[in-house]
């Protein structure tokens, strides 16, 4: 079972335009549409579609729309209910794949809803098939008044209390909740950086510098590995994906695909590269598996998640990058093509 947690869930609202978006204009979409979203609950929602058994833990009124979301989508859920809606979140979408992303800072989580909602988690961790072969995974931003180190914290009290029982655990944040983590010691099993948030972990290189050149985002990659982090997985945009861990690092790319929403799809990688891991994949195979998830996420509309049986890993290409370990690389040589959302959609972690 692979838990998440979701501090700061949304609604996701994606509306899709006839052409490009005017600023300034009156336009008349010609679809929209809601899901449930914000980052764990994507995980869970992209591992549920596969079959893979996890639990979304968020606050979030019984009635609030997440939550009916999460119901219809049979996704297994905890809500620590609290009194103001979720947020919702908006997404533009223009045909050729552009994607404009306006996301809600999100109702404020008081501290005594902070501790109700760690209890709920250690409580998740503690019950059914959670332990040290799983995973949790925190992710997503944080809502006003929950301070940058809250997933330090949640690092801690979860170790401290299940000892060798706890879950490995995945980050996927960003800004300071992501620094937050990082400086106070969370020392996640797993990051999942995007180019920007590595640059941002680092201080090493630029968010382009680093999306165009593998090998200065490996180099990148190993600096949190030396403070502490078990493995890198970093998602560079069209140049693929790159998993960097002690004893290896694997760079995965594959042909572009025609992107209409790259929402959610650095969730999906996350998810792909998870239940791979947790099947007893090899490294670079979990790293294969995340760029194909990632991949089809983003070939599909909105915040859509993908099922492991509609993603394409033969399509993609593991190379190693240091001569210490490696797939079997299978496909196309593609070095230098990925996932290739359009140049004016930023992928979003
Ligand atoms: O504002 P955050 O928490 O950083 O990101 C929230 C969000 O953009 O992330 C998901 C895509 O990764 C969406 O479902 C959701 O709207």
């Amino acid at each position: 079972m692979i838990l998440t947690l979701t501090a700061n869930p949304s609604l996701d609202r994606t509306v899709s335009l006839p052409g490009v978006l005017e600023r300034g204009a009156v336009q008349r979409a010609v679809a929209a549409g809601e899901e449930p979203g914000g980052k764990g609950v994507n995980v869970s929602r992209a591992l549920t579609v596969s079959g893979v058994r996890s639990v979304a833990v968020l606050p979030g009124a019984d009635a609030d729309p997440v939550m009916t979301g999460l119901r219809q989508a049979g996704v297994e859920y905890l809500n620590l209910p609290i009194e103001a809606p979720l947020r919702s979140n908006i997404t533009l979408t223009e045909p050729d794949g552009t994607t404009t992303k306006i996301n809600a800072p999100g109702p404020p989580l008081k501290p005594v809803e902070q501790e109700a909602l760690i209890a709920l988690l250690v409580g998740a961790c503690t019950a059914g098939d959670s332990g040290p072969g799983s995973w949790l995974v925190l992710a997503g931003s944080l809502p006003p008044e929950v301070p940058p180190d809250f997933y330090a914290s949640v690092a801690h009290t979860v170790r401290d209390r299940l000892g060798a029982q706890a879950p490995r655990i995945a980050i996927d944040s960003s800004g300071p909740p992501l620094m937050g983590a990082l400086l106070h010691g969370a020392e996640p099993d797993l990051l999942k950086p995007n180019a920007e948030e590595l640059a941002e972990a680092t201080g090493f290189s630029s968010e382009a510098e680093l999306e165009a050149d593998p090998l200065l985002a490996a180099r990148a990659a190993g600096m949190l590995i030396e403070r502490g982090v078990g493995a890198v997985l970093a998602t560079l945009g069209a140049r693929g994906a790159l998993l960097v861990t002690a004893s290896g690092s694997w760079l995965a790319t594959r042909p572009p695909v025609q992107a209409r929403s790259t929402v959610g799809a650095g969730d999906s990688a996350l998810a792909g590269y998870l239940l791979a891991e947790v099947a007893g994949a090899a490294p670079p195979d979990c790293l294969r598996q995340a760029v194909a998830h990632g991949a089809a996420a983003a070939s599909l509309p909105g915040t859509t998640v993908p099922a492991v049986a509609a993603t394409d890993p033969g399509a993609v290409t593991v190379t190693t990058l240091d001569g210490t370990g490696g797939g079997t690389p299978r496909g196309p040589a593609a070095a230098g093509s990925a996932t290739a959302p359009p140049s004016s959609s930023k992928e979003e972690s």
